[in-house]
């Protein structure tokens, strides 16, 4: 696993009596963490803070750790043959880094799964693909300190707002160069179905709100679908839906039973 913040350390919470996986090796950011992280994870775990350092060749990688993840240990690890998940999907809007992932998987015969993250349906709109889509639209609405830290904390006084504010409007695309923290799940709906440059997106910032609310629209030859999830946070980061790391962790379940579901 690369990456020990909220997402990671839920989903290694989740996962540390499971009898049919384990998660054996701990990438962090930096030799400070390193240390934290080995404290809570215990001996059987090996935590460090390159991938160099890796004793062994992992099986299969998840990445929980943010854009930067991907460049300085995805790709390289893609391209040795492993296997990776990713939840920092906004990163793939950036210039040329689904063309780099892609290579690198190519190169090493490994593959790249999405997760669905915080959002549900992208397995809808995957394949309402194949008939054709019209339109794609996809509203995230967060409590407005959620957006602290974001451009939007230079446009709009979030502390202040008394009702809910749209604090962005336009694509996919623009949205995850934007807001790494706050727009994956923009990113991943867009790649799902009518990519990063056609996907609408709207973000809001609302006093009021206690959980992330995701609503997906979409239109085409399937027919209509719209769906909302009302996502709890997770108390390490109030940012992230816990859905986030239990998409991880169906994920890591799937590759290891009969059924994939
Ligand atoms: N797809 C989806 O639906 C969602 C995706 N996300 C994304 O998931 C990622 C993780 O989220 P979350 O757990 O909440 O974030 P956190 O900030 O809680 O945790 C991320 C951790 O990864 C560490 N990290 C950063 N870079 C590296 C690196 N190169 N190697 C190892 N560790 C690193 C960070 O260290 P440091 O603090 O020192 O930087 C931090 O400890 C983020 O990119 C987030 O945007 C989040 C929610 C939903
Ligand atoms: O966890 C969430 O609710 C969604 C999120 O932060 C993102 O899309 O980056």
């Amino acid at each position: 696993m690369i990456g020990f913040g909220a997402i990671g350390c839920t989903v290694f919470k989740v996962i540390k009596n499971d009898a049919e996986v384990r998660i054996s090796q701990i990438v962090v950011h930096n030799e400070e963490m390193r240390a934290e992280v080995q404290a809570k994870v215990g001996d059987n775990v090996v935590v460090v803070s390159r991938i160099s350092d890796l004793p062994q060749r992992p099986e299969f990688v998840l990445e929980c750790a943010g854009h930067a993840a991907l460049t300085a240990c995805v790709l390289p690890l893609l391209a040795s043959g492993v296997d990776c998940a990713l939840v920092s999907i906004g990163a793939l809007a950036s210039d040329g880094m689904q063309e780099k992932l892609e290579a690198a998987a190519r190169q090493g015969k490994a593959t790249i799964t999405l997760m669905s993250g915080a959002i549900g349906g992208i397995d809808a709109i995957s394949a309402a693909k194949f008939g054709g889509l019209d339109e794609v639209l996809y509203t995230g609405r967060k409590p407005a300190l959620s957006w602290i830290g974001t451009p939007a904390e230079e446009l709009f006084k979030l502390a202040e707002l008394s009702e809910a504010t749209v604090i962005f409007r336009g694509n996919a695309r623009e949205a995850a160069q934007l807001y790494p923290k706050n727009a994956n799940v923009a990113a991943t709906l867009a790649i799902a179905g009518l990519g990063l440059d056609h996907t609408k997106v709207t973000l809001i910032a609302d006093p009021a709100a206690t959980q992330n609310i995701h609503t997906i629209e979409a239109r085409g030859v399937f027919g209509q679908m719209k769906m909302e999830i009302q996502g709890n946070p997770l108390p390490e980061n109030p940012k992230t839906s816990a859905l986030t790391a239990y998409s991880i962790i169906r994920a890591i379940k799937n590759r290891v039973r009969p059924v994939v579901i």
